[in-house]
C-alpha cells in the first residue's frame, strides 16, 4: 500500500457568507484503501465533498493529487482529475436503460451515431470488473431495478471513467440488510482494484465493516485521522460528538492529540 495520499487537502477554509462552514482542514485519501468520512448532521461532510469534486470554491488551502498541487474549478475538471462523485440522489434517470444512463452525458460515438456496441461492451466489462451479477440485463430500465441494484449502477458509472478517487455518499441509507451487505462489498471491492474510496457515512457497523482509516469532521474540523483498526466503535462516536477521542490520546494523521 502506498503511504503517498492520492489525494490530500490541506488548511482548507470554506465560507457561506459571513458563515464559515470549514476551518483548516487536512484530509488524505490512498489507493486502495476505504476512507471513511464521519461527522454529525451539519459537520461539513458534504461541503468537503462539494470543495473536492469542484462545485464549491476554497477560500484557502490546498488540494494535492498524486503529490502535485492541482485545482479544481468544476465538476468537469474533477472527473479530468480522476475524481468521482456518487450523490445520494444518484442522479440516475428511471426512463433510460443501465447503459444509457453509465455513459449519459459522455456517449460514444462513432460518427454521428452512437457506439451502441462499444458502450454495451465498456458497461458490461465495468460491472463484470465489479462482479455485479445482480443485474439481469444491461439493457434493463433503470426503473425496474432495486435499491441495491441502482446503486451498483451508480458506482459503475462512477469507475467506468479510469477515476482514481470515488466518492461515495451514504451508498447504503436507503438500503435493507441484504442490498447494504451487497453494496458494502461492492465498496470493498473497489479499493482492492486499487481505487481510493471516501464514503461518507452515519452508520458506525458499514464504517467498522468497510474502512481502512476513519476522518471524523466535527464542527467543520477534522477531530482526527485514524486508522480503524487503531480505533472503537465508541471512541470513534466520542469524536463525532464532541470532536475529542476521550483519554486515549489518539494520535492524528498530522500528530496532532485529538
Ligand atoms: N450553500 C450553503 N450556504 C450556507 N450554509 C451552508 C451551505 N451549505 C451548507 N451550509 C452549512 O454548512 C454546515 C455544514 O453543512 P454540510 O451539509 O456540509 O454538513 P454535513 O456534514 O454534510 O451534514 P449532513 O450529515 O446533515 O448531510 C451546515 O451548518 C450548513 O447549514
Amino acid at each position: 500500500m502506498s503511504s503517498q495520499p492520492v489525494l490530500e487537502i490541506r488548511g482548507l477554509d470554506k465560507s457561506f457568507g459571513p458563515v464559515q462552514v470549514l476551518h483548516e482542514v487536512a484530509f488524505s485519501a490512498y489507493a486502495g484503501e476505504v476512507t471513511a468520512l464521519v461527522g454529525d448532521n451539519g459537520a461539513g461532510k458534504s461541503t468537503l465533498v462539494k470543495c473536492i469534486g469542484g462545485t464549491y470554491s476554497i477560500d484557502a488551502g490546498e488540494l494535492l493529487f498524486d503529490g502535485r498541487p492541482v485545482q479544481v474549478n468544476s465538476p468537469r475538471e474533477a472527473a479530468d482529475l480522476g475524481i468521482e462523485i456518487v450523490y445520494q440522489d444518484l442522479a440516475l434517470c428511471d426512463n433510460l436503460d443501465i447503459v444509457q444512463n453509465m455513459f449519459l452525458g459522455r456517449e460514444k460515438k462513432s460518427g454521428l451515431v452512437l457506439d451502441e456496441a462499444t458502450m454495451e461492451e465498456m458497461a458490461a466489462k465495468t460491472l463484470d470488473s465489479l462482479s455485479v451479477r445482480t443485474v439481469k440485463s444491461i439493457r434493463q430500465l433503470v426503473s425496474s431495478l432495486s435499491g441495491g441494484q441502482r446503486q451498483t449502477v451508480a458506482i459503475a458509472k462512477a469507475v467506468l471513467w479510469n477515476s482514481k478517487v470515488v466518492i461515495l455518499d451514504e451508498p447504503t441509507a436507503a438500503l435493507g440488510v441484504a442490498q447494504t451487505a451487497q453494496v458494502l462489498e461492492l465498496v470493498r471491492r473497489l479499493a482492492d482494484n486499487g481505487l481510493a474510496v471516501i464514503l461518507i457515512s452515519h452508520n458506525m457497523n458499514d464504517v467498522f465493516a468497510v474502512s481502512d482509516r476513519i476522518a471524523a469532521l466535527y464542527l467543520g474540523r477534522m477531530a482526527a485521522q485514524v486508522k480503524t483498526a487503531d480505533v472503537t466503535h465508541s471512541q470513534v462516536v466520542e469524536l463525532i460528538t464532541s470532536g475529542r477521542s476521550g483519554e486515549l490520546g489518539l494520535q492524528n494523521v498530522n500528530g496532532v492529540t485529538a
